[in-house]
């Protein structure tokens, strides 16, 4: 990918000369952003937002990997990064720590709570979690943190469904029970007579990658399998014979359930007193999902009604459990210590999948396992690339013509595509980024663009002009309108009163086409005067002049007027920042009645 000129606006000493990768449309202004290897983005990954600044004498990133991980995933970081493995932190050692590093890899073990991130100090850009569960991170916190989170969700599936179905046939022949017996010197072999699986009804809720997988297995094992997954789609469950049911329908007839459901608001407790009170009398559970899916207990009160005849738990509310705890010392129940995820393979896979996902976030890429930001594949980005750098510019812009004191509340996007389903979520947080960032010190990125606009009370709107045509290029032009605001150039404001430019891609290179009601043409690469005048001879030489004598280059202009004569607008692109007095002296030409100057 060619590198692009993208100049900072809050740091004049990051010249117009500095050329930084795309990534850095993405970053904040972080001077030493720069020791992060310029590599290009793979296939299947998008571009995102990395900028912390690392302290590390190495000048390499520092990653905290606060549990154990597998040694290939840890080869991979230490090829890239200084790897502290510091396991078993108490939770003020990891607070204390976590200002020190820009990446921090957990299991289920870690809660990565909002104290974690505001004990960061901004520093911790990415947080990744080597496995699938994402409850144990305050994924709110993350992302008002403009810190992205990753997980590994595809390595450790078929462990998890192996040890869902390795629960599934040890509870059903109390296989934990008769071996805790039989060491206890007994032989009770009338005590653990078992179920049998085969023609049995299992419903398997949560019909994703684990539910799926234990659904294949089960139907091998010669069950009947059903499924409630209120997101599935019945296609999948369909091609390996599975029914998508009701809720309802699936508790209410299933001989054995299996839980698979992320630990969500939606899901929490999902199993309690009224929903046991619905099952079908004697019903077998197995939970390899997560214990907060069910109220603990109302499943010691199901077990002593008998309603629920067995449990296999893996899973449990607080972990480890209290040595007391009701559920690991009844009689009916079989427990694990969480071990769905842990087998040899599915480690290994596991710690490459997440060092991977961490290496190539902290790199400017997202691996396309962010859990907080939109996935944009890698394809689409490449395309949207100049666009992506317009949306930043016209957000720039647009900001810079408010006069000071009047607050951006309403911001209105426009964008004419002669595509559908144009996916505007990247624009959309450029154009934040150029809107907020020169009004405050946050820094904006994909992760917390949307979150930053809301806590700053800009709304910000969006309307898909549709054009008929070729769906070749994927934007005609971008309009972005700021309402409710006064104006330091008149002219830069329309007929309803709102702030108002546009902008489009021409062979590559982003352009302003239009400011107010006055048409223009100037590339985004520079900075940017406009000047109204009355449209008479010799006005482009006159500015052209003052800033030749200023020794400022000037790389483009162009007039719209809208009609000879009348008011024209200039638009002069310039490579340097003019001196202030050059400007007042462009502001001293008789024919200029507003100009102002626009840093991009
Ligand atoms: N015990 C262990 O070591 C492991 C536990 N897990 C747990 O298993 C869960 C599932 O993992 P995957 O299958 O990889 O995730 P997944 O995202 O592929 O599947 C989760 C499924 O749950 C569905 N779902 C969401 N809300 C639901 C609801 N209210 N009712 C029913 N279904 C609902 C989703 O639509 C999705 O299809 C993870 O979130 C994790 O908590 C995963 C791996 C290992
Ligand atoms: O991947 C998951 O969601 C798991 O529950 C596995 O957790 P673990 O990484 O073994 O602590």
């Amino acid at each position: 990918m060619a590198s692009l000129k993208i100049p900072t606006l809050r740091t004049p000493s990051h010249s117009l000369s500095s050329k930084l990768s795309l990534r850095s449309a993405f970053s904040a202004n972080f001077p030493n952003s720069a020791r992060f290897s310029r590599s290009q983005p793979q296939r299947g990954r998008v571009l995102i937002i990395t900028s912390a600044a690392s302290s590390s004498s190495s000048n390499k990133p520092t990653v905290l990997v606060a549990e154990k991980l597998g040694e290939a995933g840890l080869t991979l970081l230490k090829e890239f990064a200084d790897v502290d493995c510091s396991y078993n932190l108490s939770p003020k050692e990891l607070r204390s720590k976590i200002s020190l590093c820009d990446a921090l890899i957990v299991r289920s073990g870690t809660k990565v709570n909002r104290a974690v991130f505001e004990s960061s100090g901004g520093r911790l850009k990415v947080v990744g979690r080597a496995g699938v569960g994402i409850d144990n991170v305050d994924l709110a916190a993350a992302t008002e943190h403009g810190c992205l989170v990753v997980n590994a969700p595809t390595a450790n599936t078929v462990a998890a469904a192996e040890h869902g179905i390795a629960l599934l046939a040890a509870m059903a022949r109390n296989v934990a029970q008769a071996d805790a017996s039989i060491k206890a010197g007994k032989w009770q072999r009338n005590k653990y007579v078992g179920v049998s699986l085969v023609g049995k009804t299992l419903a398997v809720l949560g019909f994703g990658k684990v539910g799926s997988e234990v659904a294949r297995r089960a139907k091998g094992l010669g069950m009947h399998v059903i499924a409630h997954d209120p997101y599935a789609p019945a296609e999948r469950a369909c091609a390996i014979g599975v029914e998508l049911v009701s809720f309802d329908e699936a508790i209410g007839t299933a001989d054995f359930i299996s839980m698979h459901m992320p630990l969500i608001p939606a899901t929490s407790k999902m199993f309690n007193d009224e929903t046991f009170a619905k099952m079908k009398k004697g019903v077998r559970i197995v939970n390899v999902a997560r214990g907060g899916v069910v109220d603990e207990e109302a499943l010691v009160r199901a077990l002593d009604a008998g309603i629920v005849a067995q449990a296999a738990l893996d899973v449990f509310s607080e972990e480890p459990p209290k040595q007391d705890n009701k559920l690991v010392q009844h009689e009916m129940v079989t427990v694990t210590p969480h071990l769905g995820a842990s087998t040899m393979e599915a480690q290994e896979g596991v710690a490459i999948e997440i060092a991977e996902a961490v290496v190539g976030a902290l790199k400017g890429e997202l691996a396309a396992t962010a859990v907080n930001a939109p996935m944009v594949p890698a394809e689409v980005l490449l395309e949207l690339k100049p666009y992506v750098i317009l949306a930043e510019k016209l957000g720039r812009l647009a900001v810079q013509l408010v006069a000071g004191g009047s607050g951006v509340k309403t911001v209105k996007v426009s964008y004419a595509s002669s595509r559908p389903n144009l996916d505007t979520r990247l624009l959309r947080a450029m154009i934040t980024k150029g809107i907020i960032e020169p009004i405050s010190d946050v820094y904006v990125n994909l992760v917390n663009a949307d979150y930053t606009a809301k806590q700053r009370g800009v709304r910000i709107t969006e309307e898909h002009i549709h054009l008929d045509g070729s769906h070749e290029i994927p934007l005609e032009f971008i309009k972005v309108q700021i309402a409710d605001v006064k104006s330091k150039f008149a002219s830069a404001t329309s007929k309803s009163g709102e702030i108002k430019v546009e902008g489009r891609v021409k062979d590559g290179i982003p352009h302003l086409t239009k400011v107010g009601s006055f048409r223009v043409d100037v590339s985004l690469e520079g900075s940017i005067i406009l000047c109204r005048q009355v449209d008479q001879p010799g006005m482009i030489g006159k500015v052209g002049s003052i800033l030749g004598q200023e020794n400022v280059n000037v790389s483009f202009m162009s007039v719209g007027r809208v009609a000879p004569r009348k008011h024209a607008v200039m638009a002069i692109g310039v490579d340097d920042q003019p001196r202030k007095e050059s400007l007042k002296r462009i502001g001293e030409v008789p024919a200029i009645e507003e100009f102002v100057f626009l840093k991009l």
